[in-house]
């Protein structure tokens, strides 16, 4: 049948029940909206596809933000799968996001990481976005790290600081977007999950004293993170009104990857890296753009991957050993 969603890997084509126009019961928008969510059964797959392959479970799933994903090159004894060889994963389609989900060992600790993650404004739900996140809960991963490149919105953040996030403002939730809309799914978590300790505080605590520690000094903080849904970047008004609200650094990111491991019970630890200024002034002569992400990022890869090792050391040692 012509006109009909194609839906890629597994999804069903078959509608809600919200959309008006549906024949045979499949829908025939082509918007991401109007796709179907994943079923447990199908996270299972994807989970048991990779285990299979996998010869052992673990334990930290990392994010890697824009530009970020040479985090993933110290992992010992990498397994590597590309996103399009996965069964039901989304593929990474932005510049700087490799597409590729790696499995080895960090500071001796079983990891996978994310070299690459999916944007809403790639076209995909968040619930797709997030949808890596119930796989590494199924696998077995009980800690998530998240990582993105940010805009910096406090006026003592320099492009190249770290913001270990405090707390987040959901603003695509204020427009009704978030990842957990739909049929709640008991076996990963309840209908109206808390958010109000969504980011483990001594890790935020211990993060700042590891910051310290490389030399970071007075460029290490914590803060409050947004996500708009991009691809654009701010303009000064919007920039100015989440300044007001309190926002501290912006992104396109982690919020819905967030939810959604605190839905299924993941401790969580988010940080940003600063990589442009926000222009908040209506004369300013810069304009943010992608190739300046790229460039902080790429200088303070580095530092970064040294940051991840401690961090993930310090989880090992004082609780990874003890839960096992
Ligand atoms: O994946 P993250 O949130 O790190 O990527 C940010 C947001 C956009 O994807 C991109 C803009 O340069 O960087
Ligand atoms: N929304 C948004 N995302 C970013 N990612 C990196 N920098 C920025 C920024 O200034 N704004």
């Amino acid at each position: 049948m012509t006109g009909v969603t194609k839906i890629i890997n597994g999804n069903s084509g078959k509608c809600n029940g919200h959309c008006k126009s549906v024949e045979n019961g499949n829908c025939q928008r082509k918007d991401s909206t109007h796709e179907e969510n994943y079923t447990y059964e199908m996270i299972q797959q994807t989970a048991n596809y990779l285990s299979q392959r996998v010869p052992f479970e673990p334990k930290i799933g990392i994010i890697c933000g824009s530009g970020l994903g040479s985090l993933a090159q110290q992992l010992k004894q990498p397994i590597e799968f590309p996103y399009s060889t996965i069964p039901n994963f989304p593929v990474s389609t932005v510049e700087g996001h490799a597409g590729k989900l790696i499995f080895g060992f960090l500071s001796n600790v079983p990891v996978v990481c994310m070299q690459g993650r999916f944007h809403f404004y790639e076209g995909y739900p968040l619930w797709k976005c997030a949808m890596p996140v119930r796989v590494m809960k199924l696998m077995g991963v009980c800690q998530l790290i998240a990582t993105n490149a940010a805009g910096g919105l406090h006026k003592n953040y320099k492009v190249g600081d770290i913001m270990l996030v405090k707390d987040h403002i959901n603003m695509m939730g204020f427009a009704g977007n978030n990842p957990l809309q739909g049929p709640n799914e008991e076996r990963f978590g309840p209908r109206f999950p808390p958010m109000n300790k969504a980011y483990d505080k001594e890790l935020i605590q211990r993060g700042i004293e590891i910051g310290k520690e490389l030399g970071l000094k007075d460029n290490i903080h914590t803060g409050v993170y947004t996500c708009l849904g991009g691809p654009n970047f701010e303009t000064v008004a919007e920039l100015r009104a989440l300044k007001m609200l309190g926002c501290d650094a912006v992104g396109m990111s982690t919020v819905h990857e967030v939810i959604t491991a605190r839905h299924c019970d993941m401790n969580v630890l988010a940080f940003s890296l600063i990589t442009n200024e926000c222009i908040l002034e209506y004369d300013s002569q810069s304009e943010p753009n992608h190739e300046e992400v790229m460039d902080a990022a790429k200088m303070r890869e580095e530092l970064l991957q040294k940051f991840v090792a401690k961090i993930i050391d310090y989880i090992n040692k004082s609780r990874l050993t003890q839960n096992s």
